[in-house]
């Protein structure tokens, strides 16, 4: 039983990060083109949005908050990645 939930775990973990190493791709993209037109790194209404969304997307969801704090963690990470390119 427990087995089997950590085999269904780590298919899950493979997916989640295929998935996050294509966002942190794009992320990448972003960072570059800020770069280029001298944007700063933080854009707080974007991720208001973002998180709008996924609130909107999850009403029903007992999970929404939990999710939530994952994607402030995302955030915090992209913002990272693209302080290597963005001063
Ligand atoms: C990716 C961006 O940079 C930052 C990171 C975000 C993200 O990970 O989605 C969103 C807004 C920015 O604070 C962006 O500006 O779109």
């Amino acid at each position: 039983m427990l087995d089997q939930l950590r085999k269904e775990l780590n298919d899950l973990d493979e997916t989640l990060i295929e998935l996050l190493e294509k966002r942190f791709k794009v992320t990448e993209q972003v960072g570059a083109f800020k770069q280029r037109e001298n944007m700063v790194v933080l854009q707080p209404e974007r991720e208001a949005e973002i998180i709008e969304r996924i609130a909107e997307t999850l009403a029903e969801s007992e999970y929404s908050t939990y999710i939530i704090e994952i994607y402030r963690s995302i955030f915090e990470q992209s913002r990272s990645q693209q302080s290597k390119y963005v001063k």
